[in-house]
């Protein structure tokens, strides 16, 4: 379907065949980015791309200890909280090598979502550039503004870098080992020039803002929509906990090669990203020239909107394609990694998300520890379809009410 925003034409892609055409068949065509007013304000000028090392097993051992701390009480959690700071801790540890706590913490975490909600928020001088003037009448380029200044103050960390380095290694206080983040890789590649071109301070910010504006909102959000599913759902809870408990047995760790063997939980994370996914559009594309598509024209600067929402429940693709039935990925080899158009919550080609082995290590080790520990149940006798389904707005769709959920420390 092809749209007219304004001076703009967009062409909304809803099938998994048409998707298959735009990021595979003619992936190099379609691998770039439109400018956006909030993409250009918020992401150094575009100076963005990146991947990420990981590093997330303290981080979960403390949402472990805080969940068994309310459990003890058989206090209400608050689960959206607790999936959002696991994510932003973990997600800042590896990106500049230290976590953001008390009120610093509470700070960065709305900025972080005031983040997502501004790279969401329709701009009209994005496809009518004649009334740019709007956003600066409306209050959206001063908060644009606030939000990238903030932001910069916070990635003043890469100067503390480019510091610390000067006076050698940063080592570990205890065992003396020398630490490196994200941060210090991207300084090492500059120095080095391991890159093959010039890589300045501000392309470092840029690339490290990347992993937080793509990394943290989804990967919590995906946790989020999993977590809500899974409580809606006890057959799915009860199949979960004993595929999990079955494999991890006793152990108070569970690893990365159990993780492997839970077939059940990786089909759970699919099923939630099939009906879930964190950015339902995916991140927008622009044709670089004309091309043809499944018989129409396209011009060269067309917008491509892939709506993987959709995409997810179409029924052509899916049977019951409304209900969570993770049952349907076990014999099957359905994957979300970008070769099934049918699924395709992290896009694919040239553009596909990097994070995803990130964000599905996060995923399945922190939901197969939230399952294998405690039974959960919902606050006031609350019943599974009371739960509230309503979606917020912006870039990432997350939940518009925190999930609330009781744990009861399982004994098994
Ligand atoms: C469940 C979690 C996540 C989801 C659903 C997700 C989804 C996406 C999607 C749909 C895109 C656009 C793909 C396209 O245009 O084909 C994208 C791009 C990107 N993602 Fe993710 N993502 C997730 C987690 C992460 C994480 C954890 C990181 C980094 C640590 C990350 C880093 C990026 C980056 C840097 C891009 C831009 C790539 C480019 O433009 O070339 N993402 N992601």
């Amino acid at each position: 379907m092809l749209l007219h925003f304004g001076a703009a034409e967009a062409l909304i892609v809803s099938s998994a065949d048409a998707a298959r055409e735009i990021m595979k068949t003619h992936d190099i065509i379609f691998a770039n980015r439109p400018r956006s007013r909030a993409f250009q304000k918020l992401l150094y000028n575009y100076k963005d791309v990146g991947s990420a090392p990981y590093g997330e097993e303290e981080e979960t051992a403390l949402m472990m200890d805080e969940i068994e701390r309310a459990s003890s009480s058989s206090s209400s959690i608050n689960l959206s909280e607790i999936f959002a700071a696991l994510t932003n801790n973990v997600v800042c540890r590896v990106a500049l090598g230290r976590k953001y706590g008390g009120e610093s913490g509470r700070r960065f975490a709305k900025l972080l979502s005031e983040f997502a909600e501004l790279l969401g928020i329709f701009n009209v001088g994005d496809f009518i550039p004649w009334l740019a003037w709007v956003s600066h009448v409306n209050g959206l380029e001063a908060r644009m503004d606030k939000v990238a200044k903030e932001f910069d103050d916070f990635l003043g960390v890469v100067e503390e870098h480019m510091a610390q380095q000067k006076k050698g290694p940063n080592t570990d206080s205890v065992t003396g080992k020398e630490q490196k983040d994200f941060v210090d890789v991207l300084l090492w590649i500059q120095r080095e020039n391991l890159a093959g071109f010039k890589i300045d301070r501000v392309s470092i910010k840029a690339v490290i803002l990347d992993v937080f504006a793509a990394g943290t909102d989804t990967t919590y959000t995906s946790l989020e929509w999993a977590m809500t599913e899974i409580l809606r759902h006890p057959n799915v809870m009860k199949q979960l906990q004993k595929e999990v408990r079955e494999i991890a047995g006793k152990k108070s760790d569970i690893k990365e090669k159990d993780l492997e063997k839970m077939h059940y939980l990786k089909s759970v994370i699919k099923e939630t990203l099939r009906l879930h996914p964190p950015i339902p559009l995916l991140v927008p594309r622009e044709s670089a020239q004309d091309v043809e598509v499944m018989g129409y024209n396209i011009a060269a600067g067309t917008r491509v909107i892939v709506n993987a929402w959709a995409i997810g429940r179409d029924p052509m693709s899916w049977k019951q394609p409304e209900e969570f039935i993770p049952e349907r990925f076990l014999n099957s080899s359905i994957d979300f990694k970008g070769h099934d158009f049918q699924l395709i919550p992290f896009g694919s080609g040239r553009r596909g998300c990097p994070g995803i082995l990130f964000a599905t290590t996060i995923n399945e080790a922190f939901l197969a520890k939230l399952v294998h520990k405690f039974n959960w149940t919902l606050p006031g006798g609350a019943k599974e379809k009371d739960i509230d389904m309503s979606e917020s707005i912006g870039l990432t769709i997350r939940r518009k009410f925190p999930l609330i959920a009781i744990a009861d420390n399982c004994s098994c």
